[in-house]
C-alpha cells in the first residue's frame, strides 16, 4: 500500500526571489518500507523532510503534492496539520538531546505527551509509557521514568525519543540523521531497532543521512540529493551495485566497501 505520494515537489523562498531550495522531488513510500534519502549538506533533505510534517522554517512555502494515506497534506489546514503531526507522521532528529527536555523526568515527558495526544489517564498513560520503552529495548523501564536526560547514555536517549516518536502509532516515521550523534557501535543497535519496528508495525521509514553507508543494511530503496534535486532514484541493491549517475558514484567510493546484500549475521 502507498502510504506517501511526493509529486514534484518545490520549495521556495516565499518572496520568490532566489533559485528553488528544492525542485521537482518526486518519490513514494509504502508500508512497512524504508526509503533512503541521501546527500551532502544543503542538498535538501531537511526541508523535505520537514515539509511533510507542515514545519518549514517562516519565509519558505511548498508547491508540488504530499498525498499520505490518501489525503493533500500541502492544502490542509493548521488544525488538520495539528492532527497529523506526531499522530500520523512522526520524527526522529539527529541529537536527541534536543527533543527531550531537560527539566522534566522521562516519564513525564512519555506521559504527558500520551495524555496530550491519546487522551490518557495518568495511570494508563503510565503503563504504556513503559510498554513503549519496552518496545525499544530499554532495560529497567519503570526506574527509567524517574530518571532526566542528563542521566542517560546518547544511545539510550535516542531510544527513548524513538519511543516518544512511536508514542501515537504513527504510519509514516521520519528519520533524520538518526545516528549521526552516536558512536559507531551504537549506531548499529538504532539502525536495527528502525529495521524492527517498521517489520512489527508496518511503519514507513523515511530515512535522511549524508552518509550512504548507513543506509545499506536497512533502505529498500534510494534517492540521492543534489543541489535540491534527485539525481539518482532506486531499489538500494541496484543503486549499490550499479550506480547510474557519477554523483552517485562519489558517495559510494567514500563508503567503505559496502558489501551487497550483506551478510546474513548483519541483518539480524
Ligand atoms: N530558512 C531558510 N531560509 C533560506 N534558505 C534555507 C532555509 N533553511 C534551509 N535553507 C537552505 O536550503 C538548502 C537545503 O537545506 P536543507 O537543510 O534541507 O539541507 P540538508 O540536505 O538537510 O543539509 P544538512 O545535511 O546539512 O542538514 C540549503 O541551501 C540551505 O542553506
Amino acid at each position: 500500500m502507498t502510504l506517501l505520494s511526493i509529486d514534484r515537489l518545490r520549495i521556495q523562498r516565499s518572496s520568490g526571489l532566489g533559485d528553488p531550495l528544492v525542485s521537482d522531488v518526486s518519490f513514494t513510500v509504502e508500508a512497512g518500507e524504508v526509503v533512503g534519502v541521501v546527500g551532502e549538506s544543503g542538498s535538501g533533505k531537511t526541508l523535505t523532510g520537514l515539509s511533510l510534517l507542515g514545519l518549514l522554517p517562516d519565509g519558505l512555502s511548498a508547491s508540488g503534492s504530499l498525498v499520505f494515506n490518501g489525503r493533500e497534506l500541502l492544502t490542509q489546514s493548521r488544525r488538520e496539520w495539528e492532527r497529523t503531526r506526531g499522530r500520523e507522521i512522526a520524527m526522529v532528529l539527529q541529537d536527541p538531546s534536543s527533543s527531550l527536555h531537560p527539566m522534566l523526568k522521562l516519564g513525564e515527558q512519555l506521559t504527558d505527551h500520551l495524555r496530550l495526544h491519546l487522551g490518557l489517564r495518568k495511570a494508563q498513560a503510565e503503563a504504556r509509557a513503559i510498554e513503549l520503552l519496552e518496545r525499544v529495548h530499554l532495560r529497567e523501564p519503570k526506574r527509567l521514568l524517574g530518571q532526566y536526560a542528563h542521566q542517560l547514555s546518547g544511545g539510550m536517549k535516542q531510544r527513548v525519543s524513538i519511543a516518544i516518536a512511536l508514542a501515537c502509532g504513527p504510519k509514516l516515521l521520519i528519520a533524520d540523521e538518526p545516528t549521526t550523534a552516536l558512536d559507531a557501535n551504537i549506531r548499529t543497535g538504532i539502525i536495527a531497532l528502525l529495521d524492527e519496528l517498521r517489520r512489527e508495525s508496518g511503519m514507513g521509514i523515511i530515512f535522511v543521512t549524508h552518509d550512504l553507508a548507513m543506509l545499506s543494511s536497512i533502505a529498500d530503496r534510494l534517492n540521492v540529493f543534489r543541489n535540491g534535486e534527485i539525481v539518482e532514484a532506486g531499489q538500494a541493491d541496484s543503486v549499490f551495485r550499479n550506480p547510474q549517475h557519477p554523483y552517485t558514484r562519489v558517495l559510494l567510493d567514500a563508503v567503505p566497501q559496502v558489501p551487497w546484500p550483506l551478510p546474513k549475521e548483519i541483518h539480524s
